[in-house]
C-alpha cells in the first residue's frame, strides 16, 4: 500500500489521518467539504495533502477512509462509485451505524474495491480537526462489518493497517448486531444525556439556581450532551429501528420506578439500585472503550498553580505508580477535582492513604 485519502478531517478523520501518517509508510491524502479544516489539518501535519478535489484525492489510493456524518457518507460513497478508484482498493468508513452503509454500500453495483464498514469505538464530544489526536483509538474497541462475502484478505488487510495505525483491537461484527448494541451503549446513552440536560435547561430558564447547583453527578452523566447536534441528527435516523426498540425499553425501565416511587416501594428502589452498582462495578475494565478503569479516586484540591505536580511529587517520594491523572471539570467554588488512576487495587489504597495523610480530601468509589 502506498497511498491513502480520508474523507473529511474532523475529530476522527484527523485523528485517523494523523495515526495512518505517523505510524505506517503512507502517504495520507485529506479531502474535506471546508476549505479551512482541511487548511487547518495541513498546517498541524495531519495530512501530506490537502484536496478540494474528490477526484484527485482518491485517485490511486490504495485505501480510502469516509470520515463524515453518517447523513452524509451514502453520497459520498455514490460519487466514489462513478471515479475509477485503483483496483483492489479497500474503501472503509468510520461511521456510528453500520446496518444503513453496508447495505448501500452492497447496492452500489459499480463501486470498484472492496467496501468493509468500520467503527471506531472511542471519539469526544468534541468535533471538528481542531479536536484530533494521535492518541485517540489506543486500546479502543475498533469494529469492522466486513459480509460473509468480502473477501477474507481484504478484512486482514484492513485489520492488519488499523492495528497498525491506531492501535485500537480490532473485533468483526455483523452491522446489525453493532448496531443494536452499540444503539444501547452510545446512542440511547446520548438521547437520555441530552433529554436530562433539556428538562433542566427549561427548569433554569426561570430559576437559575438550576444550572449554578449542578454539580459532579450532573455533570459526568451528561457530559455527552455538548456533542455535535447534527453527527446525533444522522445516527438516530440512520439507527431508527433499534433505537425505537430501545427507548421503548427504556420507557419501561423510567415507569418501573417511577411505580416504585409512587407506590413509596422501599424494596424496589433499593434493588433498582442495587442491580445498576452491581452490573456497573461487574463491566470490563480497560482504558477506552466501554468503562475506564477501576483503580481511581478523586482528590479534591484547591485551585492554586503548582497542586497538581505537589499531588504527583507526593505519590512518586512513596514510589506509587501512577497510571493517568486528570483534571476533572472544576466546580463553581473553584476547587478542583483530579482523577487519579492506578494499575491494581495495592497502588490505589498506598495513595489514598498517603494523600490523606497529607490532608486531601480523598474520594475512593470502591471504599467509601
Ligand atoms: N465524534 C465521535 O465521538 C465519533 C466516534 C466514532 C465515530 N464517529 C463517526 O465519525 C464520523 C465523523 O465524526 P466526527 O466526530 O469526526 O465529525 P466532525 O464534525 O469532527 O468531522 C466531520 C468532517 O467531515 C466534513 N464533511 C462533512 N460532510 C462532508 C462531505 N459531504 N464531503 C466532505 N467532507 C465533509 C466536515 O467538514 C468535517 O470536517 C461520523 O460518521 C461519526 O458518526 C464519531
Ligand atoms: O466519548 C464520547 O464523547 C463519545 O460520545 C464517544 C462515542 C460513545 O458514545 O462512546 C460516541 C459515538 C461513537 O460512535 C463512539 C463513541
Amino acid at each position: 500500500m502506498k497511498k491513502a485519502a480520508v474523507l473529511g478531517i474532523g475529530l476522527i478523520g484527523g485523528s485517523l489521518a494523523l495515526c495512518l501518517k505517523e505510524r505506517t509508510h503512507l502517504e495520507v491524502h485529506g479531502f474535506d467539504a471546508s476549505k479551512e479544516s482541511l487548511s487547518l489539518a495541513k498546517a498541524a501535519g495531519l495530512i501530506h495533502k490537502g484536496h478540494i478535489c474528490l477526484e484527485s484525492a482518491v485517485e490511486d489510493a490504495d485505501v480510502v477512509f469516509l470520515a463524515v456524518p453518517v447523513g452524509a457518507a451514502p453520497r459520498l460513497l455514490k460519487q466514489l462509485a462513478a471515479l475509477p478508484l485503483k483496483r483492489g482498493c479497500i474503501i472503509t468508513d468510520v461511521g456510528s451505524t453500520k446496518g444503513e452503509i453496508v447495505r448501500y454500500a452492497e447496492s452500489l453495483v459499480n463501486l470498484r474495491g472492496t467496501f468493509i464498514g468500520g467503527h471506531p469505538m472511542a471519539g469526544s464530544h468534541r468535533s471538528g480537526v481542531q479536536a484530533a489526536r494521535p492518541l485517540l483509538f489506543e486500546n479502543a474497541y475498533y469494529v469492522l462489518t466486513p459480509l460473509p462475502e468480502t473477501p477474507l484478505p481484504e478484512v486482514q488487510r484492513l485489520s492488519r493497517l488499523l492495528e497498525r495505525a491506531t492501535r485500537a483491537r480490532l473485533v468483526i461484527m455483523n452491522p446489525e448486531h453493532h448496531d443494536r448494541v452499540v444503539g444501547a451503549i452510545s446512542h440511547l446513552p446520548h438521547i437520555v444525556a441530552a433529554s436530562l440536560v433539556n428538562q433542566v435547561a427549561d427548569y433554569n430558564s426561570s430559576n437559575e439556581w438550576f444550572h449554578r447547583l449542578a454539580a459532579g453527578g450532573f455533570r459526568d452523566l451528561t457530559r455527552v450532551a455538548a456533542s455535535h447536534p447534527v453527527m446525533w441528527r444522522d445516527i438516530l435516523l440512520s439507527n431508527r429501528e433499534s433505537v425505537l426498540e430501545l427507548l421503548e425499553d427504556w420507557a419501561r425501565e423510567v415507569e418501573a420506578i417511577r411505580s416504585a416511587v409512587k407506590d413509596r416501594d422501599a424494596r424496589a428502589i433499593e434493588a433498582f439500585f442495587r442491580k445498576a452498582k452491581e452490573s456497573r462495578e461487574g463491566l470490563p475494565e480497560g482504558r477506552k472503550g466501554v468503562l475506564p478503569p477501576v483503580y481511581e479516586c478523586t482528590v479534591d484540591v484547591p485551585d492554586i498553580p503548582g497542586e497538581i505536580a505537589r499531588v504527583a511529587q507526593l505519590l512518586g517520594e512513596k514510589k506509587i505508580n501512577l497510571r493517568n491523572i486528570g483534571v476533572m471539570e472544576n466546580r463553581e467554588d473553584r476547587a478542583g477535582v483530579l482523577r487519579l488512576v492506578f494499575d491494581n487495587e495495592e497502588e490505589l489504597k498506598k495513595a489514598v492513604a498517603c494523600l490523606r495523610v497529607s490532608g486531601y480530601q480523598v474520594f475512593d468509589p470502591d471504599l467509601d
